[in-house]
């Protein structure tokens, strides 16, 4: 049987401000191994779908499940191990490139510690040597900060990561290497997921092995 990973279940979500719906009773299931492209036009609400399902924002009706269970609020810590939003711009933390590869792990929900010999290898198969973990992360260029978060995310070895428009900034050699590292991230476990989007048809058919369409925040089959 194949396994649910993430669902929604008639997930509704409305601006607080003005009451405008901008996801519509979304359902959706995604299965272990899972490869999506969302697509849809500006505005069809893609970022305001993954960002629901990284519970990051709230929702007003409907459930976020993760391997059969509901998101519940005292679940999130661990959730966000398990489920890591990357955005197209890279949330990185005043201080070096090391300190905010650790980030993650100096959060009480950590289950195990920061591997800097992995973090190393990483940003070497990036072209980048051992020197870039004492730079300072603002110093870096949009596209090397976005690199950097790629590899915090990895280093976290998330289950599902939601890529929001992530290479939409980068100029093509970073987005092949961004790429191919994501690629390598998901194709060392049968059962990551990822859910990817981009307003680039040509990504979009190299990342994804399913489509999902998303049309004034509802999907269309
Ligand atoms: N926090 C928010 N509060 C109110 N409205 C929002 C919020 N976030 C997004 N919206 C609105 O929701 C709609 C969908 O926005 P969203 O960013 O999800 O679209 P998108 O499909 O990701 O667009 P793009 O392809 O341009 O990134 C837009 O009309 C936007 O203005």
């Amino acid at each position: 049987m194949t396994q649910s990973v993430i669902e929604m279940v008639d997930v509704t979500r409305r601006d607080t401000k003005t009451g405008r719906t901008l996801l519509a009773g979304v359902d959706l299931l995604i299965v272990a191994g899972d490869a999506i492209g969302l697509v849809g036009p500006s505005g069809s609400g893609k970022s305001t779908m993954l960002r629901a399902i990284a519970r990051l924002d709230a929702i007003d009706d409907g459930q976020i499940r993760f391997r059969g269970k509901i998101v519940t609020v005292d679940r999130v810590p661990m959730f966000r191990r398990s489920v890591v939003y990357l955005a197209q711009r890279p949330a990185l933390v005043p201080g070096t490139v090391l300190q905010n590869l650790t980030l993650p792990f100096t959060f009480a929900s950590a289950t195990d510690s920061f591997n800097q010999a992995k973090a190393i290898a990483l940003l070497s198969s990036l072209g980048r040597g051992e020197s870039i973990l004492d730079q300072d992360a603002s110093t870096l260029s949009g596209g090397e900060q976005q690199l950097v978060a790629l590899v915090r995310a990895i280093l976290v070895s998330p289950t599902v990561m939601l890529l929001d428009e992530p290479t939409a900034s980068l100029d093509a050699a970073l987005v092949q290497r961004f790429e191919t590292l994501a690629r390598q991230w998901k194709d060392a476990d049968v059962d990551r997921v990822w859910i990817w989007t981009s307003h680039d048809a040509d990504q979009i058919s190299r990342v994804s092995s399913k489509l999902i369409r998303l049309e004034s925040g509802s999907v269309n089959a």
